[in-house]
């Protein structure tokens, strides 16, 4: 399994040319990343848009529908497992063999952040322009659920909301390091979303039956974008910005007004600049232990 996760690429996606903006979307397969994948498209159709899936076929079917709606436009794939290191590996490293350069990485699928990023750094720094990334992170990031002596949760009952604060610091501290090396990191939240995840909580009848009092609700509840076309509002907008006018220190939430219109709202996050250095640098520790078993896997 993890070999056939290392890496598919469709045999008729060109190689993008010097100046297509590449951006590569992680958990592309459905809701809030398949949407953004279609926007980004509308948005500018001469992209080269890699969507990052772990499921072949899932990942297949998106980029069929991507491209129905855009049968001119440069899509491919590439399989990775963000729960597994030797997956991550394999994919960092085709997508090094494919890629020149990443203008923008959308790190979507939801999980810890290291050591997706630190593997793709020679595609995203020293280029001749800025070199984005946007993680999917949540209004439900809590200071009060993570700790940095247990910053991988082992011990915790609130893994989503630590993983989401334990992002917040990542990017805040990417920032501090490599925006010099002209590589910007942004923070966004989608808002509460229909998709498989909220589909987890409640059964998709019950979310159905509540979709009225939603709608209502809305009126007064900015965040309830409810579609993935809504929710992925913040990720386009930010798309469309000049990274150097953005506060790294600012968390951009997509919202949608009881009338249905969208539009971003920048708030500032609750992030303490010291603990996210000392998460770097605990990262930066896992990481070297990680790699020192991937030796093969690592261009040198
Ligand atoms: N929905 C909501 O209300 C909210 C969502 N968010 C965040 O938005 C992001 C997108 O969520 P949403 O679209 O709602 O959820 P979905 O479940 O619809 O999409 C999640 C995507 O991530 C992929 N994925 C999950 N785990 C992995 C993994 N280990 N490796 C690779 N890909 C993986 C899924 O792939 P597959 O198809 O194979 O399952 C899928 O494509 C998440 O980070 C979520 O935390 C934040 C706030 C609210
Ligand atoms: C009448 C309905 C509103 C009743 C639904 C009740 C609850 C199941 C949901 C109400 C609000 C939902 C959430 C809000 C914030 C989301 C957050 C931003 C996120 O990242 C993950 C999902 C949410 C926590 C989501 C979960 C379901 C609710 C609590």
């Amino acid at each position: 399994m993890a070999a056939a996760a290392a890496a598919a690429v469709p045999v008729a996606t060109p190689t993008p040319g010097r100046m297509e903006r590449v951006v590569l979307v992680t958990g592309a397969s459905g809701g809030v990343g398949l949407a953004l994948c279609r926007r980004l498209l509308e948005e500018d159709g001469r992209i080269h848009l890699c969507l990052a899936c772990r499921n072949a076929q899932r990942s297949e079917a998106a980029r069929e529908s991507v491209l129905a709606a855009h049968p001119a436009a440069q899509v491919s794939t590439v399989e990775v497992d963000l729960g597994s290191l030797v997956s991550v590996l394999r994919a960092a490293r085709d997508l090094r063999r494919r890629f020149q350069r990443l203008d923008f990485v959308y790190l979507n699928a939801g999980i810890m952040p290291n050591p997706q990023v630190r593997q793709l750094e020679s595609l995203l720094c020293g280029n001749e322009k800025p070199s984005r990334l946007i993680w999917t992170s949540s209004s439900n990031a809590r200071e009060t659920a993570f700790s940095l002596s247990d910053y991988q949760h082992a011990k915790g009952q609130e893994s989503y909301s630590s993983s989401k604060y334990a992002t917040d610091l990542t990017s805040v501290v990417l920032n501090r390091k490599l925006n010099k090396q002209g590589l910007y990191s942004s923070v966004v939240c989608p808002g509460l979303v229909m998709s498989n995840m909220t589909y987890r909580i409640l059964p998709v009848f019950l979310w159905k039956l509540l979709m009225p009092i939603m709608w209502l609700i809305r009126f007064f509840a900015k965040t309830y974008t409810l579609t993935p076309y809504n929710g992925a509002e913040a990720h386009v907008w930010l798309f469309k910005q000049k990274p150097e006018s953005l506060d790294a220190l600012v968390k951009y939430h997509s919202c949608t007004s009881g009338l249905g219109k969208n539009y971003v709202e920048p708030r500032k996050m609750d992030v303490d600049e010291e603990t996210a250095e000392k998460l770097y640098e605990k990262l930066l520790e896992l990481e070297k232990q990680a790699l020192e078993k991937y030796d093969d896997l690592l261009d040198k």
